[in-house]
């Protein structure tokens, strides 16, 4: 019989907590994306105080409507320490409004060197420790290991990822025919998933990226979305051109472990927090529906 997973202190694993945020307010992640143009357009400068009002106007926003935030790393890291460190208090803030976040980190390496980056992101004494943070397999899924390993000892998950929403994503993860990459990483993290009773009920710990825009490739390259027992993390939403209905259509039987997530499209709607907030509850209405 496969256990519960740990509990480390008070904190239950990522896959329950994110479940019971999800039944709560339904299947919304909210990224957080401040990107030169979006600064600007909300009236603020492109430097770590612009960052600083844009996450904290973002956290205000959403709190109470998002299961989830993703802060999209990468844009913090381009303004160098000073981002890093408004990165670091976005977590704390999110941690004190209870809101779970994802690092969009898109991390993967050896693994001697995915433990650093998995003590980072996951590990109980950084403060750069997000709930969950996204991986790339491309090194191959048991390079992951360590973080796959540190975040179920630490209640914490991981979305790998599997069938991308940008166009060139097919020309690496199609490839293989009924033996896809992509099928490999859904069969892989089906099975680290099967080492969790919680997957049972799709609350396993290790999730997957499968973009809102895929179409109908779940279907043509034979994905069991359904079986992989753990939360399927859908970007694409809004801005790249997918909608809550065509995600409805791509992942079938499997939408129940859906979390629909929208950076631009509900970030345009500042720079008021009202008009993030109404863009978001737009989202959520269209993802619950
Ligand atoms: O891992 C991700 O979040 C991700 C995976 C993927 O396949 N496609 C994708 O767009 N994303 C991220 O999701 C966000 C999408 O932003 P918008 O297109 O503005 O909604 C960005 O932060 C992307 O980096």
């Amino acid at each position: 019989m496969p256990d519960a997973g740990p509990v480390v202190g008070s904190r239950s694993p990522f896959g329950e907590r994110l479940a019971a945020a999800v039944g709560q307010r339904g299947p919304l992640c909210v990224g957080v994306d401040p990107h030169p143009s979006l600064l600007a357009s909300w009236g603020l400068t492109d430097d770590a105080e612009g960052l600083r009002r844009f996450s904290a106007t973002v956290l205000t926003a959403v709190a109470d409507v998002a299961a989830a935030l993703k802060p999209q790393v990468a844009l913090y890291e381009r303004h160098g320490s000073a981002g890093i460190a408004v990165l670091e208090e976005l977590l704390a803030a999110a941690r004190e409004a209870n809101l779970l976040t994802i690092a969009d980190a898109k991390r993967g390496d050896i693994g001697s060197t995915m433990a650093a980056y998995a003590q980072a992101w996951l590990g109980e004494e950084s403060p750069l420790a997000a709930d969950a943070v996204t991986l790339s397999p491309y090194l191959g899924f048991e390079s992951l290991r360590p973080a796959l390993d540190l975040a179920a000892e630490t209640g914490r998950g991981v979305f790998v990822l599997a069938l991308t929403s940008n166009p060139e994503g097919a020309s690496v993860q199609h490839v293989g025919g009924d033996a896809s990459v992509a099928r490999r990483i859904v069969d892989a993290a089906a099975a680290e998933n099967r080492r969790y009773a919680g997957a049972e009920r799709g609350h396993g710990s290790v999730g997957l990226v499968v973009g809102a825009t895929v179409g109908d490739a779940v279907q043509r390259l034979g994905l069991d979305l359904a079986a992989v027992g753990g939360p399927l993390l859908a970007p694409g939403l809004g801005a790249q051109g997918a909608t809550p209905a065509a995600l409805r259509e791509t992942f079938g039987a499997a939408y129940g472990q859906v979390l629909g997530t929208s950076s631009r499209d509900i970030l345009a709607g500042g720079p008021d927090a009202g008009g993030v907030r109404a863009r978001a509850e737009r989202t959520l209405a269209g993802l619950a529906g």
